[in-house]
């Protein structure tokens, strides 16, 4: 299936999604994570979600992705109307879905060249043609000012922190999913490659029409990405959604007022 198609528009719906993770203790009961959370992303629309740590943002990442590890107790995730939470892992990435994590993991001994090639023939349906895909990587090497000898080393192995996010975007680039989803894309990021690693976020919105759903902590990002909407999130579900005018609140007040709000609820 070609998940690069950019006149027509795919919408990610996210509704009333529980998820929980098996406890540590196996005779403990598993533990809530996401307690209700709704959300819609449209192509071509930037939503940025910002809440304190532990609120569960990357668990509802990891839940769309289909991490084995985060269980949907109730709710529903499609993409285009099909079941995603009836997907496995691959099928949601041939669907369009990708998720750059957090945490990008290293995998020793699979060059990056091969690894993206394996993974753009997988969800392009074909093998990329050798002489345009080599033109294609360079293009997206110089775009993202990423030094071409990376390509021929191993998946993230020894890459800085900042040179893992940039590989993540080139990635984005080169899949060129419908639905993005950026994972705390911005943190370890110097000046000059947030504005680097924006700038390919950005290309893949114009170019793919793609939608991104960016988990940040900081609105530094959003200055070189405009978010469309802005969800605070908060004990496992959005207590708030915006516009831009949120990032700037959040950024001078912190997240007291709605905090605040979760506890009387839970404790009620
Ligand atoms: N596999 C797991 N086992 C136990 N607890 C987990 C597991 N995965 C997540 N959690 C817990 O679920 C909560 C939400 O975690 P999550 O990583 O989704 O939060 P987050 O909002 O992305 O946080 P941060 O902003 O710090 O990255 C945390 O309290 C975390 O410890």
């Amino acid at each position: 299936m070609s998940t690069s198609d950019n006149t027509t528009t795919s919408v990610l719906e996210v509704r009333d999604l529980h998820v929980e993770v098996a406890n540590s203790d196996a005779n403990a009961e598993p533990i809530q994570i996401l307690k209700g959370v709704d959300l819609t992303v449209r192509s071509g629309e930037t939503h940025a979600i910002m809440g304190p740590n532990g609120s569960g943002k990357s668990t509802l990442s990891y839940a769309i992705a289909g991490h084995p590890k985060y269980q949907v107790t109730s709710g529903s995730i499609t993409l285009n109307g099909e079941d995603v939470l009836a997907m496995s892992v691959d099928e949601r990435a041939r669907a369009g879905l990708f998720l750059a994590m957090q945490y990008p993991v290293e995998v020793p001994g699979v060059s990056m060249s091969n690894f993206l090639r394996t993974a753009a023939t997988a969800v392009r349906g074909e093998a990329p043609k050798l002489r345009h895909w080599v033109k294609e990587v360079k293009e997206a090497l110089s775009e993202l000012e990423i030094d071409p000898s990376f390509i021929e080393r191993s998946v993230n192995e020894g890459f800085s922190g900042g040179e893992k996010k940039r590989h993540e975007i080139l990635q984005l680039g080169m899949l060129k999913p419908k639905i993005a989803i950026l994972d705390e894309t911005d943190s370890g990021l110097d000046v000059d490659a947030l504005r680097t690693v924006s700038e390919g976020v950005n290309r893949y919105k114009e170019r793919e029409n793609g939608g991104v759903l960016l988990i940040t902590h900081y609105t530094r990002i959003l200055r070189y990405i405009n978010p469309d909407f802005v969800h605070v999130f908060v004990g496992g579900r959005i207590v708030e959604s915006g516009g831009p005018e949120l990032a700037d609140e959040l950024e001078t007040n912190g997240y007291v007022r709605f905090t605040a709000d979760t506890a009387a609820t839970q404790g009620a």
